[in-house]
């Protein structure tokens, strides 16, 4: 295992940091003793402790005073992947990262931590304890993971150590917990609507849900451990709960919790994912009247119904990394911090 050096100097910046994992990232940090910019297109919540740096990822001009005298970058901003927006996701997730390494050699940043996504290999075929070397998806399902792939590989490679710039990132898997605007919300939603009823696929189908505050540690590890000649450079880790658990035993029991009823019953896969493409295409021809974002997408019945979740043997190796939250008690605490969401609240 590497090193691990806590920096001389413990300024941050946390580009994204208004968004949900943004705000566990900057939480930690500063019980950590870090000082902490936040650079985001919106201020997402209040802290005098936090220095907010308010303009688009995409504009040098507005990421440069966020930059200044900070040693490392935590970049973990993305358009929403249910934008479906595919100049969007270019313009933010491809062009406007290497906006952000320009913007970071040009400001003397040392070390940059990117939050990729597991997603980047994933094609919707299952794969099982996957490890990081798999390669990246050849034909990636949705522009949100074509440009994740883009971006992951503009940041490993501009590692350059002699330069003294070194990078990292991190591949998470269904993220979830407090604050999440998406999974917990958009399953109750669903089910509010009565069509979380039926299971895709047999059920039994593996797949990683990581709490945020794993996500969260393994991402201030990988800064941690990021230095020259560590085997960290220029390399990705996947950070998951290391319990991997059937897709529809996870929204069951997050539903149960808060007072839904489980589906139970199942339609084959290929049905739903006909379907669903089916819907895509419609959805694109009325695209000219009317925008749709439908819940029901080929990435997400590909999620729901395959196998997928990763090995993070390479992150506990080289950070030490091991989860902090077990999946029960990330469960247990999740549910509570959704009061409002409750059937019947
Ligand atoms: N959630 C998950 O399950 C997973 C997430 N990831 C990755 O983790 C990271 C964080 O995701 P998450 O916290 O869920 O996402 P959020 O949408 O909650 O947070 C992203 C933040 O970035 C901001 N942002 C978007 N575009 C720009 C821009 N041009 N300039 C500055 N800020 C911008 C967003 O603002 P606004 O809200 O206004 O758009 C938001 O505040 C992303 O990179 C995502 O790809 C990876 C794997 C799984
Ligand atoms: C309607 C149902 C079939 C599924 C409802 C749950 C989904 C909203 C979520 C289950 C897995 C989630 C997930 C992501 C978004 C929300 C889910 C589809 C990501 C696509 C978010 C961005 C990533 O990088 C990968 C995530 C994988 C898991």
């Amino acid at each position: 295992m590497a090193t691990r050096i806590r920096p001389a100097s413990k300024k941050c910046t946390v580009i994204g940091g208004s968004g949900f994992l943004g705000q566990h990232m900057v939480e930690r940090l500063l019980d950590k003793g870090y000082s902490v910019n936040v650079f985001d297109i919106r201020q997402g919540f209040e802290n005098d402790r936090v220095q907010f740096f308010i303009g688009d990822l995409c504009s040098k001009t507005d990421l440069l005073p966020a930059l200044q005298g900070v040693n490392v970058v935590f970049h973990c901003a993305s358009p929403a992947p249910s934008s479906n927006n595919k100049e969007l996701f270019y313009k933010v997730n491809y062009t406007g990262t290497r906006t952000v390494i320009q913007a970071c050699k040009e400001a003397g940043v040392q070390k940059m931590v990117l939050t990729s996504s597991a997603s980047v290999v994933f094609e919707g075929k299952d794969i099982e304890n996957g490890s990081e070397d798999l390669p990246y998806a050849q034909n990636p399902i949705d522009y949100y993971t074509e440009t994740k792939i883009l971006q992951e590989k503009e940041v490993l490679g501009s590692n350059d150590p002699a330069n003294n710039f070194l990078t990292v990132a991190i591949r998470p898997h269904g993220i979830f917990g407090p604050r999440d605007p998406q999974l917990v919300p958009i399953m109750v939603d669903t089910a509010k609507r009565g069509k979380m009823k039926v299971m895709i696929g047999n059920g039994k189908n593996l797949v990683d849900f990581t709490y945020v505050e794993n996500v969260v540690h393994g991402h201030i590890l990988a800064a941690e451990y990021l230095q020259k000649d560590s085997p960290l450079c220029g390399k990705a880790y996947h950070i998951t709960n290391d319990e991997p658990i059937p897709f529809w035993t996870f929204i069951s029991r997050v539903l149960v919790g808060l007072n839904y009823e489980a589906p139970k019953y199942k339609i084959p896969f290929w049905l739903a994912y006909y379907l669903a493409l089916f819907l895509s295409f419609l959805v694109f021809i009325l695209s000219p009247i009317v925008t749709i974002n439908p819940t029901f997408t080929p990435m997400r019945v590909a999620l729901a119904g395959t196998y997928h979740y990763y090995s993070c043997e390479r992150a506990k190796k080289d950070m030490g990394y091991k989860p902090v939250v077990s999946l029960d008690k990330a469960i247990e605490k999740t549910v509570q911090s959704y009061p409002h969401l409750r059937r019947g609240s």
